[in-house]
């Protein structure tokens, strides 16, 4: 079903073939459009509810995924049905992937499975779960194949996965592959968000630089935007370093052994689970240096400011929190951009610190008000303006 989790079969190399057609360097400049706008809502609303920033990224990053792989409009509530879907949907993925109840069967206690439905709540949860969630993203791929149907030309990514699979016939399969991106799109997003938030405000140094870096190259007079991307290294060094700080995926995604494997002298059977320590390779101090716990967007810039991320097996990224060779994620591209294009728009326009407590400290790192106030007061104005020349973007939202 979800497909990070698939055997590397001849349907997982269709399918992934499908989503790199979808997601690859130079596709992902389709979706600089929709990732703008989804920074100009969060601009706009993010002073009314400042404490609620989670919930700000989390609409920005579903509204964005449902865009690029169902074609719908923006959604502006963070209570969005959708939003709060793939909130479940992700959390319940967790605990399935986790050592737990949901292992049992599959790999430790076989006879498990020979166990009376009524006598294993785990299977039933997990049965219930699965026809919901079946039902809901059967829906929405069911929606693009109507248009298709009706002959309209859809460039979402659903659309080029129900052409490519069609051929297999499979729409069953479709559904969950492009649920599958949904899934691996949206929570991951928002939550490297929320650990550049933390970063901001323990590190304040490094977002001063980084504001420095707006200043000169956009100036107060407009909003950042992907023709800046070249001249912002100090922004996109923030964005590698988010990654490797606190990379929301620090154990990876587990993976099952395919043939008997040896390591350091340990045989490791076929069938056995495996994590990457992601976490741990992140701190490795001869890769990264000695102040490989800290957040250090620096690290990733040469002596002239460029960006220089050459460190070996990471494909340019610098750092490994996007997996592994064949099984890379296959997002990175627009993840990437994503978190470049909110982060430039959230630092131009705020300033991120602490809640002062009564005592005169500050909160810190939690709980905490994150937005203490707009770097110009025109911000606001400026959104405004945009947001008039956005016109069509913003009509027809869900
Ligand atoms: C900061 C954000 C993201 C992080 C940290 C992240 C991380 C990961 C990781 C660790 C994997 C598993 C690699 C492995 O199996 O070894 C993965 C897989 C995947 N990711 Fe991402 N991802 C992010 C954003 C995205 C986005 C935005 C999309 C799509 C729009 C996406 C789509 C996928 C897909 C489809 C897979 C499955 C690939 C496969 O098994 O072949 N990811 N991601």
């Amino acid at each position: 079903m979800h497909w990070a989790f698939r055997q590397a079969d001849s349907l997982w190399r269709s399918q992934r073939r499908g989503a790199h057609d979808a997601l690859n360097s130079k596709t992902a400049k389709e979706y600089f459009r929709y990732q703008e706008t989804e920074s100009i809502i969060m601009l706009d609303q993010m002073p009314t509810t400042p404490e609620n920033f989670i919930d700000h990224f989390q609409r920005a990053s579903t509204s964005l995924t449902l865009s690029i792989v169902y074609g719908w409009p923006p959604i502006l509530d963070s209570a969005h049905p959708s939003v709060l879907h793939i909130d479940r949907f992700s959390r319940q993925l967790l605990v399935a992937a986790a050592p737990g109840p949901f292992w049992v069967e599959l790999e430790y206690f076989k006879w498990m499975k020979y166990l009376p439905r009524w006598m294993c709540a785990w299977r039933r949860n997990a049965e219930n779960a699965f026809s919901h969630d079946s039902m809901i993203l059967e829906g929405l791929c069911g929606d693009v194949q109507k248009q298709i149907d009706a002959g309209d030309e859809t460039k979402c990514v659903a659309g080029k996965l129900l052409k490519v699979l069609e051929h297999a016939g499979n729409t069953f399969e479709a559904a969950w592959n492009c649920a599958s991106i949904y899934e691996a799109g949206a929570e991951t997003t928002s939550g490297q968000l929320a650990w550049f938030t933390q970063a901001m405000i323990l590190y304040p140094e490094t977002q001063r630089i980084a504001q420095v870096e707006l200043d000169c190259i956009v100036g107060p007079d407009r909003l950042p935007s992907f023709d800046d991307y070249n001249n912002l290294p100090y922004i996109r060094a923030i964005v590698k370093e988010i990654l490797r700080w606190r990379g929301v995926v620090s154990l990876g995604v587990p993976h099952k052994l395919s043939q008997d494997d040896h390591y350091e002298g340990y045989l490791l059977p076929k069938d056995t689970v495996c994590f990457v320590n992601i976490w741990s390779l992140h701190r490795n101090t001869v890769v990264y240096g000695h102040d490989s716990e800290h957040f250090n967007p620096g690290r990733f810039l040469d002596v002239d400011g460029k960006l220089d991320s050459s460190i070996p097996d990471t494909r340019d990224e610098g750092h490994f929190s996007y997996g592994f060779r064949k099984r890379i994620c296959a997002g990175r591209h627009v993840a990437n951009n994503s978190l470049f294009i909110h982060i430039a728009f959230l630092l131009w326009a705020f300033n991120i610190s602490p809640e002062i407590n009564a005592h005169g400290s500050p909160n810190l790192p939690d709980p905490f008000q994150c937005i203490e106030g707009l770097t110009t007061a025109d911000v606001a104005d400026i959104v405004a303006q945009v947001k008039a020349g956005h016109g069509s973007l913003f009509d027809g939202q869900r």
